[in-house]
């Protein structure tokens, strides 16, 4: 099976309500759809979105990486050499995460298409069901309290709170959604680098020592601040999860050398794909770290790999934060991972089991490069 040539799309999705975090505030995914076509037929289906204030990727500059530097590379290759191939694609340019993780998606779907067998059986098989936690946007306190137990009632039995927007009224927000939910849901943090290290250890305190029992608070400082990471995983009992202070395997490493987090999330669009990703579970496993897998704003054809993924490394990838796909209005996908509000769960299909994707614009109807 070989490669033939590498096709786009634009997928834009509503989403069920506008997400908003510290850094931005986003009402549809509007996502890069990457085809990767062989002679044999096959197509392997990646996404990439444009989380510029995250990756620094934007729709221009993921279609220009892949159709200038990436797509060259790759036309005439076998999907049998995916080491070749993952090479090929991480050393075709500096940074550009989404658009390798994109292309590397789309192979590594074809790889499982290649021998029959889904992704989470080519990376080593596992159980193939994951549940999910849900993310409430930050807002007003009633707003929140709201969402949490809508969440809850769902069946969401892990919410992620999205916090860094004042201090002040992120403690109130946090007091409010405990008492709200009671023992009906585990809360997990997110200040998407919204604090500084003083008024975390400030925030976190204040927040055990009323007796609110987080699991984990991720990103709480500045995503090159890894020394205030340190200081405020070293002064807090709640464990803290770094984001967006690391992409690759590198950085996984001198983040663990220095202590500065508890726990990894690990982001497909971030370690550029599969490969890396695979890497940094071990090396985290090596270091008895436990890792979550999360998600930008991913439909499920992205978000499936991530599943995939979770699956296969689940001895160390411990928290799942794959609600890309229930964030949207509706599953553009035909085929794939089934999404089920918290319960995601993996058929036998090959690959990433995707049939058809519904909606899809051609790529000139966008502000990417031609
Ligand atoms: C969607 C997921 N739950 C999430 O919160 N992901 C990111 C933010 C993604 C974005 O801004 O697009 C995170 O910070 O963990
Ligand atoms: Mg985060």
């Amino acid at each position: 099976m070989k490669i033939t040539r590498i096709e786009f799309g634009m997928l834009r999705v509503p989403l069920k309500t506008p997400f908003k975090t510290a850094l931005r505030t986003v009402q549809q995914v509007e996502d890069i759809v990457v085809m990767v076509h062989t002679d044999s037929g096959n197509i392997g289906y990646g996404e990439a979105p444009a989380t510029a204030v995250i990756t620094g990727d934007t729709h221009g500059s993921i279609v220009d990486a892949i159709r200038h530097y990436i797509s060259p590379r790759l036309i005439g290759e076998e999907i049998a050499d995916l080491n070749r191939i993952t090479r090929l694609i991480q050393t075709a340019m500096e940074k550009n995460s989404s658009a390798k993780a994109a292309v590397e998606i789309a192979i590594y779907d074809l790889f499982g298409q290649l021998y029959g067998a889904p992704l989470y059986k080519m990376l080593g098989g596992g159980d193939p069901l994951v549940t999910t936690d849900i993310t409430i946007s930050v807002d007003t306190i009633d707003k929140m309290v709201a969402d949490s137990i809508s969440a809850v009632d769902r069946g969401f039995d892990s919410l992620k709170i999205k916090v860094g927007k004042d201090i002040g009224v992120d403690i109130e927000r946090v007091k409010a959604i405990y008492a709200a939910v009671e023992n009906r849901a585990l809360l997990r943090l997110d200040a998407n680098q919204g604090w500084s290290a003083k008024e975390a250890v400030y925030a976190i305190r204040g927040l055990e020592d009323a007796g609110v029992r987080l699991e984990l608070v991720e990103q709480p400082v500045r995503a090159r601040d890894l020394e205030g990471m340190r200081y405020v995983t070293e002064r807090v009992h709640t464990p803290i999860m770094a984001d967006e202070s690391v992409f690759g395997p590198m950085e996984v490493i001198k983040l663990i050398h220095m202590r500065a987090a508890d726990i990894i999330n690990i982001k497909l669009m971030k370690t550029g794909g599969i490969s890396n990703a695979v890497r940094i579970a071990d090396i985290a496993a090596m270091h008895q770290v436990e890792c979550m897998i999360g998600c930008m704003l991913e439909t499920s054809i992205s978000v499936a790999a991530a599943v995939h993924l979770a699956v296969a490394k689940s001895d160390v990838i411990t928290k799942v934060d794959l609600d890309g796909p229930s964030l949207c209005a509706y599953n553009p996908v035909e085929g794939g991972v089934i999404f089920n509000e918290s319960e995601i769960s993996i058929t036998d299909a090959p690959g990433l089991g995707i049939r058809e994707i519904r909606g899809l614009e051609p790529i000139s109807n966008c502000n990417a490069a031609a």
